[in-house]
């Protein structure tokens, strides 16, 4: 067996290393990868997989590229916001190879496509950012008998590991038999996240799967944990092999089944509540507002005071003119106080990012209060900013 002529040219500064060779490139030609997730971990991840010659690439993303997204999500750019994340990727990817053959999937990935999706491919990514998704994934690469190249970041954190390996590598279920509570986990766009750290965490990820598909892995599996500020910034964790009561990776009969019959976003505590419409906590009659009320209260004349209850270092990005900053974990501890300070303000607004925390705090004051009005504003400043002020800061 031998490669195409340039080949050779475009892959000898990888195929000279010890271990890899012609029969490791052959082999990475031949693989098929299929990654889940086309942001923060999926873009550098596809980027180096397709870089370094693997023959076939499945990119499944079901979301469409936005400006938020370029920060970290680097095969997108500018021209393709607006276009679906698979697509983007792939286009990217062509660029740099165009011999590669890359499978597009615009469809998210559930319980009753997730066999046939993944069925083709050598090895499985799971570049995504929710529960239900990590759990459906570890089921599923159970099921198919195929290893699962996990990756997850956070603000400047990560962690990466390879679940299902070989005959004895523990799945996901068997490290996390139950998942967190709902309210325990949150999204990027709610707590932050750098690039450069998806980026060492999907390079890892590509690097892992490199090293299964080349034979230079180390067949026990290790958790590796990522910390920009940690010192040492990288730790690892040897794996135990697979736990003998894991319902998935230790049951013999059924897996298959269990994965279309599933329900993973209940089991993972239920939808992402909707606090906007539905109101997380009761607000009295009229109490809960939009920002036109807000609006309307400033050009009446009449005494108000605008409370912000985000993190000061939000605050600092931008703010309302005569808002006063108390972050929401100040009024948690001492709503009374707060209540006594603006005892002559007139009507308290609670305002924060996206209008969830100014519920939690406006709940609290309310049970303080005996006279003051206290309206929490439906949306936030992102509500501000889309249906008042257009040259507010969205961020
Ligand atoms: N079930 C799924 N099937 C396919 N893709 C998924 C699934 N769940 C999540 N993803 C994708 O995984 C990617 C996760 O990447 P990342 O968290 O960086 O992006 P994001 O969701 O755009 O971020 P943000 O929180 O800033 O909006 C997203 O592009 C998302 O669409
Ligand atoms: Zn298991």
């Amino acid at each position: 067996m031998s490669l195409p002529l340039h080949d050779y040219q475009r892959y000898g500064r990888q195929m000279i290393i010890d271990g890899f060779g012609l029969p490791g490139q052959l082999r990475l030609r031949a693989a098929s990868v299929a990654v889940v997730g086309a942001g923060g971990l999926g873009c550098p991840a596809l980027q180096y997989l397709g870089a370094a010659g693997v023959g076939r690439l499945a990119i499944i993303d079901h979301d469409r590229v936005e400006l938020s997204n370029l920060q970290r999500q680097i095969l997108h750019n500018e021209e393709t916001v607006g276009m679906y994340k698979a697509e983007s990727a792939a286009l990217a990817l062509r660029r740099v190879n165009a011999e590669l053959t890359i499978d597009v999937h615009t469809t998210a990935l559930t319980p009753e496509n997730a066999i046939a999706l993944l069925q083709p491919y050598d090895i499985i990514l799971d570049c995504t950012d929710n529960m239900p998704t990590r759990y459906l994934l570890s089921d599923a690469a159970v099921a198919l008998g195929k290893p699962l190249v996990s990756g997850a970041a956070q603000k400047l954190e990560g962690q990466m590991c390879v679940y299902n390996l070989g005959a004895q590598g523990p799945c996901y279920r068997c490290l996390y038999p139950v998942p967190p509570p709902r309210a325990a986990v949150g999204t990027c766009e709610e707590l932050g996240i750098l690039g450069a750290v998806t980026g060492i965490i999907g390079n890892m990820q590509a690097l892992e799967t490199i090293k299964i598909i080349v034979g230079v892995n180390d067949p026990t599996p290790m958790l590796l944990l990522f910390a920009a500020l940690g010192t040492p910034p990288f730790r690892s964790i040897k794996l135990r092999a697979r736990k003998p009561t894991c319902p998935a990776c230790s049951s013999p009969t059924g897996q298959l089944a269990s994965v279309t019959s599933t329900d993973y976003v209940q089991f993972c505590g239920g939808p992402n509540p909707n606090w906007l419409e539905q109101g997380l906590l009761p607000g009295g009659t009229g109490h809960r507002v939009l920002p036109k009320d807000l609006q309307d209260t400033i050009s009446s004349g009449k005494p108000f005071k605008i409370i912000d209850v985000r993190p000061s270092i939000e605050y600092g990005i931008c703010k309302l003119p005569g808002s006063e900053n108390v972050p929401l974990k100040n009024i948690l501890s001492c709503p009374e106080k707060i209540i006594s300070d603006n005892a002559n303000s007139g009507d308290l607004y609670i305002v924060c990012r996206l209008g969830n925390d100014s519920q939690l705090a406006a709940h609290a004051l309310r049970q303080n209060s005996s006279g003051t009005i206290i309206k929490d504003v439906i949306g936030g400043l992102r509500a501000w900013s889309s249906q008042i002020d257009p040259e507010f800061p969205i961020y």
